[in-house]
């Protein structure tokens, strides 16, 4: 199931192997402010991260992801549209080849340089990830929009450690970092029923999309796109950049809004 963002193997192709990408709740979406519904009974999102543990950064030909350990409910979101607690399972990213295209979910059509996905899985009804990934209510995604501004602070430790995961599959150590710096100063999001935006596509994701962006440096992108969609061994140095799906049908969907 070799999938990639490339002509052939793109998301235009990804039915072929998945033909739930042409399902009812697929993602991203385009978000349209004034078409989405002010829900004043959503809680606030609230993210526990104290206890945060960062365990590797990897590169698995598709992103780089920073991957947690997910055994205990130390480091979890609650609230918004969510019932119960989910565990941060990884976070990974999104981005164009330059400029202010990258992002996978839109704005009334407004793209951003890139999309910081945190991953979140059900571990009060689901025994693992992979179980959760599968289930309908089994994953949120928070997606926080990166724009193209003054350099972030809290993004060095991560983009200063991507030289060491250049190639697809190679994995390093990343310990200590916690997330929680990468967060804009409101929580306001809109929310709504989708899937996983690489195959296999699962239809099983509460998307929550935080409506304020935060601000990388240009040089901050550049070195995202430095990565290579290929392996250390192959003749062929692939960058890794565009690695976006772009905006699918809502199909009668409601998108809330935590703000009026
Ligand atoms: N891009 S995303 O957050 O929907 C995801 C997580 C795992 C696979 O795809
Ligand atoms: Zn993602």
């Amino acid at each position: 199931h070799p999938w990639g963002y490339g002509d052939e193997d793109g998301p235009e192709a990804w039915h072929k192997d998945y033909p739930i990408a042409q399902g009812n709740r697929q993602s991203p979406i385009n978000i349209v402010p004034e078409e989405t519904m002010y829900d004043a009974s959503l809680p606030p999102i609230f993210l526990s991260y104290e206890h945060c543990n960062s365990i590797n950064i990897y590169n698995n030909g598709h992103s780089v992801i920073v991957e947690f350990d997910d055994t205990d409910d130390r480091t979890v979101i609650r609230g918004g549209p969510l019932d119960n607690a989910y565990r941060l399972k990884q976070f990974h990213f999104h981005w164009g080849g330059k400029g202010s295209h990258g992002s996978e979910h839109t704005v009334s059509g407004k793209t951003y340089a890139s999309e910081l996905h945190l991953v979140h899985w059900n571990a009060a009804k689901y025994k693992t990830f992979g179980e959760a990934a599968a289930g309908p209510d089994g994953l949120a995604v928070i997606a926080i929009f990166l724009e193209i501004g003054d350099e972030h602070r809290g993004l060095h430790k991560i983009t200063d450690a991507l030289y060491m995961v250049k190639f697809k599959g190679s994995v390093a150590d990343f310990k200590g970092f916690n997330p929680k710096c990468l967060l804009p100063n409101s929580l306001l999001f809109w929310t709504y029923p989708g899937s996983l935006t690489t195959p296999p596509l699962h239809e099983s994701v509460t998307w929550i999309v935080l409506k304020e962006p935060i601000t990388v440096s240009e040089k901050q992108m550049g070195k995202f796109r430095m990565l290579l969609i290929s392996g250390e061994e192959e003749e062929e140095r692939t960058r890794m950049e565009n690695n976006f799906r772009p905006p699918q049908p809502l199909k009668g969907r409601k998108v809330r809004a935590s703000f009026d």
